[in-house]
């Protein structure tokens, strides 16, 4: 087996939130790595904590309304503990970020090359013309068609499919080591969607760097992750290869999201969700946080949180079926 580094490390992170409510526990206590050119899924329902995870690591979060602790480790550097001037610097030159909605990335106010040239001038210290040239080169790259013409035009002369590719390019500039992609194809339509999935997975191809693609739809998942880490409630409750997690789910929560997405390729009238909802951050319920919507939950699940175990090399569940009621759950997963 070939062995990889771990390019960004994130240990025991826990995102708290001040609200009028009380403390919302959005992320608690949540440690994984991602590797060296490797693109890593995150997945879960709405409100799990995906999308405030890659805040954090871009320290993008209001300090004023957040606790944050644990550790995010870049280069052996920990992000949490930077200084605003140093994050400055890493933000778009060393981690780039491609959010769901292209159009709100952009400054309506400027056009797309005064973007790029802005993020060149920062990062690359090149001058307008060098800039200029750099621009649309990259947005040749990503497939755009009459780059010089739509380097000067303002975004919102473009379509949401045309903008992320261009969204995309500005992200290259740099030639980032990470690209965070948060629901990156969510706004587009199904045709747009693929052409944009593949557009990644050949520059990640040709860029070599490591993607963390967030997303709730694990068939978008499937064709892009290399490994996918399951989050419910602010915690990460299965990690595993994408083959893994998709041929062998351990976590009813993971078995619960895979019947859901089987039974809408089918096209069934009704989906098996999973009954209930996410537990509000404010209150999550003692013991496995997912217990109120499990139909295996035991005495224990109710009582104490389940630890991660092992299933088998880079797979692991947080669970308390595992050694103990796994064999029947194995018998319903079909
Ligand atoms: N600034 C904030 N103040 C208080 N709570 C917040 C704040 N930002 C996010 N949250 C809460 O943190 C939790 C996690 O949110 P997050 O956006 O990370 O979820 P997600 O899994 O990315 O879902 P989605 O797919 O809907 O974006 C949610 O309960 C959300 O309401």
């Amino acid at each position: 087996m070939i062995k990889t580094n771990n390019i960004l490390q994130v240990e025991h992170l826990k995102i708290y939130f001040k609200t009028f409510e009380g403390i919302s526990k959005a992320v608690d206590d949540i440690s994984f790595v991602l590797k060296e050119k490797e693109t890593l899924g995150l997945v879960g329902e709405s409100g799990c904590g995906k999308t405030v995870t890659n805040l954090a690591i871009m320290k993008l979060l209001n300090a004023k309304s957040t606790i944050l602790s644990g550790k995010i480790l870049y280069n052996g550097w920990n992000i949490l503990q930077a200084e605003e001037v140093n994050i400055r610097k890493l933000r778009g030159k060393e981690i780039g970020m491609i959010f769901q909605e292209p159009m709100a990335s952009f400054d309506p106010l400027f056009t797309i090359g005064e973007q790029m040239s802005e993020v060149c001038k920062t990062h690359l210290k090149l001058s307008k013309q060098e800039s200029r040239i750099q621009g649309i080169e990259m947005m040749k790259r990503v497939g755009i068609p009459e780059p010089e013409k739509r380097y000067d035009e303002y975004p919102h002369e473009m379509s949401g499919g045309m903008l992320q590719r261009a969204m995309i390019a500005l992200n290259l500039l740099t030639n980032p080591k990470i690209l965070i992609a948060d629901e990156p194809t969510t706004a587009l339509d199904v045709t747009v969607q693929a052409q944009v999935l593949n557009l990644m997975k050949s520059i990640q191809k040709e860029f070599g760097n490591s993607i963390i693609f967030i997303t709730h739809d694990l068939g978008v998942i499937s064709e892009m992750a290399d490994r996918v880490h399951v989050m419910y409630a602010g915690k990460i409750v299965e990690k595993g290869s994408t083959m893994e997690i998709f041929e062998n789910p351990k976590h009813p929560y993971t078995i619960g999201l895979m019947k859901s997405k089987i039974k809408k390729e089918y096209k069934a009238k009704s989906l098996p969700y999973i009954r209930g909802t996410v537990p509000n951050p404010q209150q999550f319920p003692v013991g496995c946080r997912f217990h109120p919507r499990c139909e295996y939950a035991m005495e224990i699940c109710r009582e104490s949180e389940p630890q991660e175990t092992v299933v088998n090399e880079g797979h692991l569940v947080s669970c308390w079926l595992f050694g103990n009621r796994g064999d029947e759950l194995e018998n319903n997963k079909s």
